[in-house]
């Protein structure tokens, strides 16, 4: 690991091969562009500007070359500009997405275990969301042949996780991993919110000095608590570049390709991977990264906003729109008005800061109750498909939690679509209140989610309230295989 090491890791129990120097992938060429290097057309010269009389063609002959080439330059020159300036305006539009979401989460205060469980207004909701991605790690981190009852007998299967967790955040999954049921060698943690990633460090070094145990009274509470894993954090965009510049991801092996023996066995991408919808560019550089990070038979888990409830709030309020719309049409008619209905237009722009409105603005889909709330800043799709898959902005609001960040709608056929394209087959795909009602009564997961507060002891009253539960709905746990 030399210089590359985290500062603050404890000391490496295990050192990772390090890939032979022709294992690692070079960065592929850009595709050549015949178009940016062809030479400037010619404009047809008018009889005016025929020199009457050729004295010299040899020196008319030089002189058009060279002044042809003088044309080809500046042309070049020209188009060289226009480039860098497009490239320059897309890379302060992702900046800027980028940038708030960052500074969003970066800002976010850190509380303690104490406040979030007793003090939060949405307690209900914070411990759900714990439960189900428990519940998803539980179930699908473990590799095929893993002995379920090893770890519960005290035994090792032998064989311990390498995992990954892009968008880590403040590191809130450290303890669901610590108590995953095939033991963790290491976990990576890659978030561009830089305060995140050192509450994060944080939070690791406090498991160490606990003895190995995250939080109170997990699954293993009742013996000695499971060997603390190695981890490593960095901050890193996963969405808008490679993340195979990072040393421990390329000394745990990173290749898209099918042939990934090496890499990670899990990838979890819990409550962040909307964020990469912005644009197909970011959705394609972070499928890649998860693609490439995985071994062969690794799995890639995670939880995001479900695009059919968003379709679906969507439809319906188009639909009552379009109804509100034309009841306002009859009534004109038969006034005698005249029709002033809108022609179908491009979802509209939000104004710039400053920037007045002209004429009534449209209402845009918005839903919620008191403790969240999502609204479309434009015009959404009549039939709540949304198509073209990216860009799908819509503004979410969570008590105490999300105040107003950009999101995007991941629509979720088109996502599953792409993800085959690499080599990520899907596994299982459920709704959090469908994952409650098969998981809630399991020998393991029913008892934890006592434990945690989801619901009382002994198979008692869910301790979640509606409004948390509708919340709740809005997001949807996944699982891909790498094959
Ligand atoms: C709602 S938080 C989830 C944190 C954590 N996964 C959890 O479940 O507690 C969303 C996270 O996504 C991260 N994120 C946003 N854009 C990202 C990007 N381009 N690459 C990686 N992570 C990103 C944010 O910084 C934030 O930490």
């Amino acid at each position: 690991m030399g210089q590359h090491s985290d500062p603050d890791s404890p000391p490496r129990r295990r050192p990772y091969k390090r890939p032979a120097e022709d294992d690692l992938q070079d960065d592929l060429p850009q595709p050549y562009n015949a178009n940016s290097l062809q030479a400037p057309k010619r404009r047809a010269i008018s009889p005016s500007e025929q020199p009457r009389k050729q004295k010299r063609p040899g020196a008319r002959a030089r002189f058009s070359e060279a002044e042809r080439e003088a044309i080809r330059q500046r042309q070049l020159e020209r188009d060289r500009q226009a480039a860098e300036a497009v490239q320059a305006a897309d890379a302060s539009k992702i900046r800027g997405i980028n940038d708030v979401v960052r500074e969003h989460y970066n800002s976010v205060p850190q509380r303690g275990r104490d406040w979030r469980t007793r003090e939060s207004k949405i307690k209900g909701l914070r411990v759900f969301n714990n439960w189900v991605k428990s519940c998803i790690i539980q179930r699908y981190s473990p590799d095929e042949d893993h002995d379920p009852g090893s770890r519960e007998a005290g035994r090792s299967s032998g064989k311990e996780l390498l995992v990954l967790d892009i968008g880590c955040g403040k590191g809130g999954d450290l303890s669901k991993w610590q108590q995953a049921p095939q033991p963790i060698q290491l976990y990576v943690g890659l978030d561009p919110a830089n305060v995140s990633i050192e509450q994060a460090r944080d939070r690791y070094r406090q498991m160490g000095t606990r003895g190995g145990r995250g939080g109170r009274g997990g699954r293993f509470n009742h013996r000695q608590p499971p060997r603390l894993f190695d981890a490593r954090f960095h901050v890193k965009d996963c969405y808008s570049e490679s993340i195979e510049d990072v040393e421990i991801i390329r000394q745990v092996g990173f290749d898209p390709s099918t042939m990934n023996r090496r890499g990670f066995d899990v990838v979890s991408m819990m409550f962040c991977m909307h964020y990469a919808f912005e644009s197909e560019n970011h959705a394609r550089t972070m499928l890649r990264n998860v693609a490439g990070a995985l071994k062969k038979g690794g799995r890639f888990i995670g939880c995001i906003p479900n695009s059919d409830v968003l379709g679906e709030r969507v439809r319906v309020f188009n639909a009552q729109l379009a109804a509100k719309r034309k009841a306002k049409e009859d009534e004109k008619k038969e006034n005698g008005e005249e029709s002033t209905t809108p022609t179908a237009t491009p979802p509209p722009a939000e104004p710039e800061d400053g920037e007045v409105e002209e004429g009534e603005a449209e209402p845009t889909a918005e839903w919620g109750n008191s403790i969240y709330r999502v609204r479309f800043p434009g015009k959404t799709p009549e039939d709540g498909v949304f198509r073209p898959a990216f860009g799908w902005k819509y503004n979410f609001f969570l008590d105490e939690a999300v105040e107003e960040v950009p999101e995007y709608v991941v629509p979720w056929e088109a996502f599953r679509a792409l993800a085959e394209d690499f080599n990520l087959e899907l596994q299982f795909h459920k709704s959090f209140s469908d994952i409650w009602e098969t998981e809630k009564d399991d020998p393991e997961l029913g008892p934890l989610s006592e434990r945690m507060g989801v619901r009382e002891r002994g198979g008692g009253r869910l301790l979640v309230s509606d409004e948390e539960m509708e919340a709740a709905s809005f997001y949807i746990g996944f699982c891909f295989y790498k094959v």
